[in-house]
């Protein structure tokens, strides 16, 4: 198997939902979203949740040293877990060597999202080794709670770890043995799996290099009962906001932040949980389930595009993952293609001439079950003062 793999690179982003203060909103908590620097290679200046690329590290064996610090009735329960949950998307269940392979990929990839998280917005989800109520966590049927926790290494040291960390990787698993800690693996929930398309990496970026990126990226959800301290590391994040979905949503509609379509579509899935106790209810239903992958396939029509997602009555039996293939072309109008192929999960463009602005815009239709049992996004935005997508 290859660490790096020839097609795209694999990466972790994690969703932070905190239990709001403001009891005045229509939600009771807050999405955080980091701006990217307008430098990056990839989606410049665009609001992400925080995350990035794998790295060796994230996968070493060493990891399992640093978890058997914890009650080792714990660690083998959530192993055990982890390696029998069912099989996952692609790039959990893919070979690799077997040096890599000692931990679970589901492990790896939650330990990459809250060193991501940690770099980039200094929130350290971490426990501590003798917290012996871990072992409830992976078990459905003895959970009320899957809240994450906060590690606390101590002011002085926060910021040395954090630059130490962002700068090499395997200090995180140094850093977690200095400090008698664990990431806290167990408070994240698997929550989907975005490939970026071809012709999206070929536009997301006015540069040739960033112009090949491509990501293939594991969606974790983490709950918090409060809000907590988080900045921004000035580097490959500028800005930091703490948001409840409707705000995001109705922000990004109106060109105050800029978010491309997974994210969009992942904030409009949270629009059908109001209350961070129903998130968490539907957290702790999804303890033994798996994603799909969720790969965007653009067609072009006669008067617009489409970006097809699984599900759809128009997506692809065998889509181009590589990317081998030209466009897909539909004949036929928007209108026509709407009522021929009625079962839904796209995103719509109205003109063509127009589309090389179209990650900053919003027409979601959904009417479809999830192969994954998932949720699907709320497209009628009309409870915000937006007009449904027409024709
Ligand atoms: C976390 C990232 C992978 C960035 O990694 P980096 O910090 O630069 O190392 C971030 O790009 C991310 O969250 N990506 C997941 C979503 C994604 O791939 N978006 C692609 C652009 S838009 C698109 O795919 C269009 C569509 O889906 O219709
Ligand atoms: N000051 C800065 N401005 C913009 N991007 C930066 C930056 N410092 C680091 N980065 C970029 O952030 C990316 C690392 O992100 P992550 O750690 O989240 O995977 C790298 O991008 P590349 O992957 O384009 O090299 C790196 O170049
Ligand atoms: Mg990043």
């Amino acid at each position: 198997m290859a660490t790096i793999l020839k097609h795209w690179r694999e990466a972790a982003t994690l969703i932070i939902a905190a239990k709001s203060k403001n009891i005045a909103n229509r939600y009771s908590y807050e999405i955080l979203m980091l701006k990217r620097s307008g430098k990056s290679k990839f989606m410049p200046s665009l609001s992400v949740f925080p995350g990035g690329v794998a790295e060796e590290a994230d996968f070493s064996p060493e990891w399992m040293d640093v978890f058997s610090s914890i009650d080792n009735d714990i660690w083998t329960r959530t192993f055990a877990h982890f390696s029998k949950v069912g099989q996952g998307p692609p790039m959990f269940s893919r070979q690799r060597d077997e040096h890599f392979s000692k931990i679970p990929s589901e492990v790896a990839f939650r330990i990459c999202a809250i060193r991501e998280t940690f770099e980039e917005c200094g929130i350290l989800l971490t426990r501590s080794s003798n917290d012996n109520k871990i072992n409830l966590l992976t078990e459905a049927s003895n959970v009320s709670k899957n809240y994450g926790k906060i590690g606390n290494i101590g002011i002085s040291d926060f910021e040395i770890w954090r630059e130490k960390v962002d700068k090499d990787a395997t200090q995180f698993i140094k850093m977690c043995q200095e400090f008698n800690m664990v990431p806290d693996i167990w408070s994240l929930t698997e929550w989907s799996n975005w490939l970026t398309p071809v012709t999206v990496a070929r536009r997301s970026s006015g540069t040739d290099e960033g112009s090949k990126r491509r990501y293939d990226t594991a969606f974790f959800l983490c709950l918090l009962d409060t809000i907590p301290d988080a900045v921004h590391d000035d580097k490959e994040t500028v800005h930091l906001q703490w948001s409840p979905p409707d705000e995001l949503i109705k922000s990004h509609l109106e060109s105050k932040v800029k978010l491309a379509p997974p994210q969009i579509y992942e904030i409009c899935r949270f629009l059908n949980f109001k209350d961070i106790e129903e998130l968490n209810e539907f957290c702790l239903t999804r303890i033994n389930k798996r994603v799909t992958r969720n790969f965007p396939v653009p067609a072009v029509c006669d008067d617009g595009i489409f970006i097809l997602y699984p599900g759809d009555d128009l997506y692809p039996e065998d889509p181009d993952i590589y990317g081998a293939k030209g466009p897909l072309i539909i004949s036929g109008t928007l209108r026509e293609i709407h009522q021929k192929y009625p079962h839904h999960n796209r995103y719509v463009l109205k003109d063509k001439e127009s589309h090389r602005d179209f990650i900053y815009d919003v027409k979601f239709l959904c009417n479809v079950t999830q192969g994954d049992e998932h949720v699907i996004p709320v497209t009628d935005l009309s409870f915000l003062g937006m007009p449904r997508a027409r024709f």
